[in-house]
C-alpha cells in the first residue's frame, strides 16, 4: 500500500486558457495509506479524470502524482500496482468464480497455498463461498460484479484499489448490503480504497474521508460529520443532506445582520462586513409558532409527512427555507405565520461561496 500525493491539474484541451478548459483545476491532495476515500460529485465534475490519473490510465497535463514520495506521473498502471474496479463486470466468463478471483494472484506468481487461502477469505467476505466452483457465465450481472469487486480486493500488496461507480449494475437491496460490506472489508483488509460515486449515501456510508467535487474543483475533503456540520463551500451544503442546506442572503455590519431590509439580530460571532450567505441545515431550523418576536418572519407554504420526519417549507420574502421536524414536534399548519430561528450554534456564514464562520 502507498500514500498517494497529487499536485496537478488536467485539461483535455491542448492550450487551456480559462478555468472552464480544465477537467481538474489545480489541486493538492493526499490519500493516506490504508484510508477509505470517496470522490463525490455530480456528473462531469472530474471524478473519473482524477481516478484515471491515479491509476495511470491518464497522464495529467500539469503536475505530478507521487506514490510514497516517488514520482509516478508517467508510470503504467502495472508499475503502480493499482487494482481497479469499473462500473461493469470485467471478468472471464469461461472461468469459475474461484479461478476469476485467483487470476490477479496467479498473474503475480503468488504461491498456490496463499492463493487458495486469500480466495477463500475474499469469497467469504463477499458471501460467494457457495459459488466458488460455478462458471461465471451462468451468473446474473450483479453476481458478476461481486466477482469484479473480489478481484479488486484479492491482492494484499496493492498500492490502492480504485472503484469507479462499482454498484451501478447492482439491484437496490444488494447495493445497500454491499456498501456496508465494503466498509467492513476495508476495516479487515486495511487496503487503501478510493471510491468514485455521485451518490452521497454511498460515499458517506463507505468512506472515512469524502472528497466533494464540483466543476473540476475539490471543494472539501472531510468526514461525513464535517461535511454535514461545517460545509466549507455552499456547494457542499447544497449537495450533502436531504434536503440540502438552506441559504439566505444577509448583510452584516459590525456583527449585526439584516435580511430583506429587516434587522435579524446579533450574529454572535465575528463576521466580515458586507454581503454574506447564511447557511442552516433543515435539521437545525427551528420554527416558533407562538408570538415570539425573534427570528425571521415567514409563512408556511407546505407541510409534508415523510414518515420519519415532517418537512415544513416556508417562504420569507423571496427565500424558501425548509425545516425537518420530528413527527412529535409542534407542526405549524400551511398558511401559518411563523418565526424561523436561523441563528444558532449550527449556523454557517459564507462569502463568495466559501465558509467564513
Ligand atoms: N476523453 C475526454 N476528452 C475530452 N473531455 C473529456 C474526456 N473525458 C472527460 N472529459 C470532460 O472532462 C470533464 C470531467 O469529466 P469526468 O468524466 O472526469 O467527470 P465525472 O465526474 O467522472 O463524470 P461522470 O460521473 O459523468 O463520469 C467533463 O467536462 C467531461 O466532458
Amino acid at each position: 500500500m502507498a500514500r498517494i500525493d497529487l499536485d496537478l491539474a488536467h485539461s483535455y484541451k491542448p492550450n487551456p486558457k480559462e478555468d472552464g478548459d480544465y477537467a481538474l483545476l489545480p489541486l493538492k491532495m493526499s490519500f493516506v495509506d490504508g484510508g477509505a476515500y470517496a470522490l463525490l460529485g455530480p456528473s462531469g465534475c472530474g471524478k473519473t479524470t482524477m481516478l484515471n490519473i491515479m491509476s495511470g490510465l491518464l497522464v495529467p497535463s500539469h503536475g505530478t502524482v507521487k506514490f510514497d514520495g516517488q514520482d509516478m506521473t508517467r508510470a503504467t498502471p502495472q508499475a503502480r500496482n493499482i487494482a481497479q474496479v469499473f462500473q461493469f463486470p470485467v471478468i472471464y466468463d469461461t472461468m469459475t468464480v474461484a479461478e476469476n478471483l485467483a487470476f490477479p494472484l496467479k498473474n503475480r506468481k503468488v504461491p498456490e497455498n496463499v492463493i487458495q487461502q486469500r480466495v477463500g477469505q475474499i469469497a467469504e467476505m463477499l458471501e460467494m463461498s457457495h459459488q466458488l466452483n460455478m462458471r461465471a457465465a451462468g451468473l446474473a450481472a450483479d453476481q458478476k460484479q461481486k466477482i469484479s469487486l473480489g478481484r479488486g480486493l484479492v491482492r494484499p500488496d496493492v498500492s490502492a484499489v480504485l472503484f469507479d461507480e462499482p454498484l451501478t449494475v447492482i439491484d437496490p437491496h444488494l447495493k445497500w448490503q454491499l456498501r456496508r460490506k465494503l466498509k467492513q472489508i476495508h476495516h479487515e483488509l486495511k487496503l487503501t480504497l478510493i471510491y468514485v460515486t455521485h451518490d452521497q449515501v454511498e460515499a458517506l456510508t463507505f468512506a472515512d474521508q469524502v472528497v466533494v467535487m464540483t466543476r473540476g474543483k475539490a471543494v472539501q475533503v472531510g468526514s461525513a460529520d464535517a461535511l454535514f456540520e461545517r460545509p466549507a463551500h455552499t456547494f457542499v451544503g447544497h449537495f450533502i443532506g436531504s434536503p440540502g442546506m438552506n441559504f439566505l442572503p444577509v448583510q452584516a455590519r459590525a456583527g449585526q445582520l439584516v435580511v430583506n431590509g429587516q434587522p435579524l439580530g446579533d450574529a454572535g460571532r465575528v463576521l466580515p462586513d458586507g454581503e454574506l450567505q447564511l447557511g442552516i441545515r433543515p435539521e437545525y431550523l427551528a420554527i416558533a409558532t407562538n408570538n415570539d418576536a425573534r427570528g425571521l418572519p415567514a409563512t408556511v407554504v407546505q407541510v409534508q409527512d415523510i414518515g420519519t420526519y415532517v418537512l415544513v417549507t416556508c417562504r420569507a420574502g423571496k427565500q424558501t427555507l425548509k425545516a425537518r421536524l420530528a413527527p412529535d414536534a409542534v407542526i405549524p399548519a400551511t398558511g401559518a405565520s411563523v418565526r424561523l430561528k436561523v441563528l444558532g450554534a449550527h449556523t454557517c456564514f459564507y462569502a463568495n461561496e466559501e465558509l467564513v464562520e
